[in-house]
């Protein structure tokens, strides 16, 4: 009998609930992404959507229940095994992060980082030369290739952002997290950042999982949307099956 293949899970919550101190901020939180999902992460501000994307990321731990993440417990894995998972994973935030006074190839670089150990990755010049290729790839793959040289702190807010994804992407991730990544540009560099690093994902069958303001966005580029509202996960449909309208209950 022939089975058609399942995608592996990339991603499963299960009951994951998260305080700081005595505040809880959401409980009971449990889903399952597969390999190629590109998940909008939606909600109030304050709702706990960064919260929650750290939690995934294994970045901070969780109050109750578990993240797996790419096969692995986050919360129960050594230091090392949790650096090979992360090694695994790209983020892109919503500032860019970039180190201002070095090159902007040394900054993509520094997404190899988690690679190798030790100070290869710090700068362009004492990486590896595949390290040095991969990241003009990389740059070239955001259209930043002619800008290898520049200093990062003399960027425009979108040039840094397409920065920041050739970082993200240039140890070619399994898993991409995007918290507002376009939150801090205007709309029309917003829609070529998110048209850009949807592009990009969709071409190598990465698992997004972004936040947003913007309900255009979530419904233009995920395909399921994950709403977080009085602590809770509320909400968690196809795109295709929602109009604007059902988000907006999350915001009363
Ligand atoms: N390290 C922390 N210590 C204590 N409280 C925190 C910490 N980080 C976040 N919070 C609180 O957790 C709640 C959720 O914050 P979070 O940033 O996850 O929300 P969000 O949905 O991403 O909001 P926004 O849309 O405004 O970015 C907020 O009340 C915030 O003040």
């Amino acid at each position: 009998m022939d089975f058609a293949p399942v995608s592996p899970v990339d991603i499963e919550a299960r009951g994951v609930a998260k305080r700081f101190g005595e505040t809880p901020i959401f409980s009971d939180v449990s889903f399952r992404l597969a390999r190629g999902e590109a998940v909008a992460l939606v909600g109030a501000n304050g709702a706990g959507k960064s919260t929650l994307l750290r939690c995934l990321m294994g970045l901070i731990p969780v109050s109750g229940g578990s993240v797996h993440l790419l096969g692995q417990e986050t919360n129960a894995i050594k230091a090392r095994a949790l650096r090979d998972v992360r090694s695994q994973v790209g983020l892109v935030s919503q500032k860019h992060n970039l180190v201002p006074r070095l090159s902007v190839l040394s900054n993509v670089v520094h997404g190899l980082l988690g690679t190798s150990p030790g100070l290869r990755h710090w700068s362009h010049v004492l990486a590896p030369e595949m390290s040095r290729r991969a990241a003009l790839h990389a740059l070239d793959r955001v259209g930043m290739a002619g800008f290898a040289q520049r200093r990062a702190d003399r960027l425009s807010g979108g040039q840094s952002q397409r920065v920041a994804i050739a970082r993200a992407i240039v140890a070619a991730p399994k898993v991409l997290f995007a918290d507002e990544p376009c939150a801090s540009l205007d709309p029309s560099a917003g829609a070529d950042v998110m048209d850009l690093l949807f592009r990009l994902v969709r071409d190598q069958g990465v698992t997004v999982v972004f936040t947003s303001h913007n309900i255009d966005h979530a419904l233009k580029y995920g395909n399921r949307v994950l709403g977080l509202a009085h602590g809770r996960l509320q909400l968690d449909a196809t795109a295709a099956s929602l109009v604007a309208q059902d988000l907006r209950g999350l915001y009363d």
